[in-house]
């Protein structure tokens, strides 16, 4: 069987690893226009900060290795259009030469672009986007001329606070807007956000929230200022991330779509064309916590798409376990992490919950040092399941979010973690350790 996979960055190749090495009888073609994969866009802040040194080790694999384990891939090659009925795709090579492949399964790994803000002055020199690695190299040069003083930051969401710290750290007065009330106003609800709002604040970076930008300044073709709902401000270096959108440009036409433009797939990732899979950010997924289909954008679900739709295209029958949006943020010394429903999604999703918090220190009293922890579990109202979870600490509690994450997967209910067998150890935690504690002040609350 010949399958084409088209676009390989995180999801296209979990899924080419996949067919290659567990289905090696299959012949895999990958096309992909950029000249680089498998960018970790995670470290573009750490390394614009300065946290890391250099760039190189944000990749973790290239083109080589894949003409190694026996695929033919052509990087720099944009496909221009696909011929569902004939099952063809058309591609350009950097050069102009055009290419044409036949697949048996097609892949659609196009992933997301982000939304570009249409403001007058979106023309001018100063404008920056953070997608690509390219994109972070031209926002790392832009923080390096020294008459840059002043850095815009448009979106309060994870790449906007990302990369306001990383403005800060090099030396650079940041402002960051959104829309929403708080930052992170897609992952946490307010009383967790606010602490990275003050987090930001007490290093200096100014916040803007509620207030809207309206347009871009410049003068000779160059951004100076910003000017938003509330005020104007001087502009050196602007950054947009106010959110991706699906890239659905090659299969729009032909292929049905979720409500905000990503490709719809059943849960082993099946377009409404049987011969095409589409995974990652270019694709629905299943919400274990609205129990219906949803889309998140982030590379740990574009992976485990992957290798969902290539064990399926292979032969290999295998079901999506589904996903809760699991996800994490550390700027200077504060960690958020939370999976499932915010109050706020909960409440769109029309699902009724409740909700209780618990603030504790990680260890006990006697131990010589000591970390805040608070803790949010959201569950839903009639049923009791789990249905969301968020942790704030300047400790690393992340791990703790997983196993809200299997709550929410496998539908544990509040009363059933309440009991859970957790172990203490007062290096670790402690003997009333705050996940107890919680869930049986939601027993309580239930009795009341
Ligand atoms: C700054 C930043 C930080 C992030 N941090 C995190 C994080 O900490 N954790 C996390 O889970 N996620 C993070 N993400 C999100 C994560 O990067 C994405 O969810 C992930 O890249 C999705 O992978 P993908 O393979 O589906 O899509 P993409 O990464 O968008 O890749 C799609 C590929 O398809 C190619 N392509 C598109 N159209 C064509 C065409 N017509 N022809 C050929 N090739 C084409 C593109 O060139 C690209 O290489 C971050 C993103 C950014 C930008
Ligand atoms: N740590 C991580 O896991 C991590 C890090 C970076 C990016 N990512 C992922 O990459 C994707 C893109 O990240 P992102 O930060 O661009 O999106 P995001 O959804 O995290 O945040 C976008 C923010 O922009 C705001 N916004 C939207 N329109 C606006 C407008 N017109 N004016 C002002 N504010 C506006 C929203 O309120 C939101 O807070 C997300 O799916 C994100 O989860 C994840």
């Amino acid at each position: 069987m010949k399958i084409v996979i088209i676009g390989t960055n995180h999801a296209g190749i979990a899924a080419a690893n996949t067919i290659l090495e567990q289905y090696p009888e299959h012949e895999v073609v990958m096309l992909e226009r950029n000249s680089n994969l498998s960018y970790l866009g995670c470290g573009t802040a750490l390394w614009v900060g300065r946290q890391i040194d250099d760039y190189q080790g944000l990749f973790y694999t290239n083109d080589k290795e894949f003409s190694q384990k026996g695929a033919r891939i052509s990087i720099e090659t944009e496909v221009k259009s696909i011929d569902f009925d004939n099952k063809m795709v058309h591609a350009q090579t950097k050069d102009g030469q055009t290419i044409e492949e036949s697949y048996d399964k097609l892949i659609l790994a196009t992933g997301s672009l982000p939304i570009a803000p249409e403001l007058p002055g979106n023309d001018l020199e100063g404008l920056h986007f953070l997608k690509l690695f390219q994109e972070g190299q031209a926002v790392d040069k832009a923080l390096a001329d020294e008459s840059a003083k002043t850095v815009c930051v448009i979106g309060a969401g994870y790449i906007g606070v990302e990369i306001a710290e990383a403005a800060q750290r090099r030396g650079k007065k940041v402002h960051i807007f959104d829309a929403e009330n708080n930052s992170l106003a897609n992952y946490y609800d307010p009383e967790f956000a606010q602490l990275m709002d003050r987090n930001l604040e007490e290093h200096g970076i100014e916040t803007h929230f509620g207030e809207l930008a309206v347009e871009y300044i410049g003068e000779n073709g160059k951004v100076t200022g910003l000017k938003t709902s509330k005020g104007t401000y001087e502009a050196d270096v602007v950054i947009n991330c106010i959110g991706f959108r699906a890239n659905n440009d090659l299969g729009k036409d032909h292929l049905e779509l979720f409500e905000n433009g990503a490709y719809l797939v059943d849960r082993h990732f099946k377009t409404s064309d049987a011969d095409v899979y589409a995974i990652g950010d270019c694709a629905t997924n299943y919400s274990n916590a609205i129990q219906d289909t949803t889309y998140i954008a982030l590379a740990s679900n574009a992976v485990r798409s992957g290798i969902v739709a290539a064990h399926n295209i292979a032969g290999t029958e295998l079901e999506g376990a589904g996903i809760q949006g699991s996800n994490g943020i550390n700027i200077y010394d504060l960690k958020l992490v939370s999976t499932g429903l915010t109050l706020k999604a909960a409440e769109k999703s029309g699902i009724e919950v409740e909700y209780v918090d618990h603030e504790d220190t990680q260890f006990p009293g006697f131990m010589p040092e000591n970390h805040k922890v608070k803790l949010r579990i959201t569950y839903a109202k009639e049923s009791r399941r789990i249905v969301g979870a968020q942790i704030a600490s300047d400790y690393d509690v992340s791990l703790l979010v997983h196993m809200f994450s299997l709550a929410i997967q496998e539908e544990v209910t509040i009363d059933k973690l309440s009991l859970l067998d957790i172990f203490f150890l007062p290096h670790f935690n402690q003997p009333y350790n705050y996940i107890t504690v919680a869930a049986l002040k939601a027993g309580k609350d239930k009795k009341e």
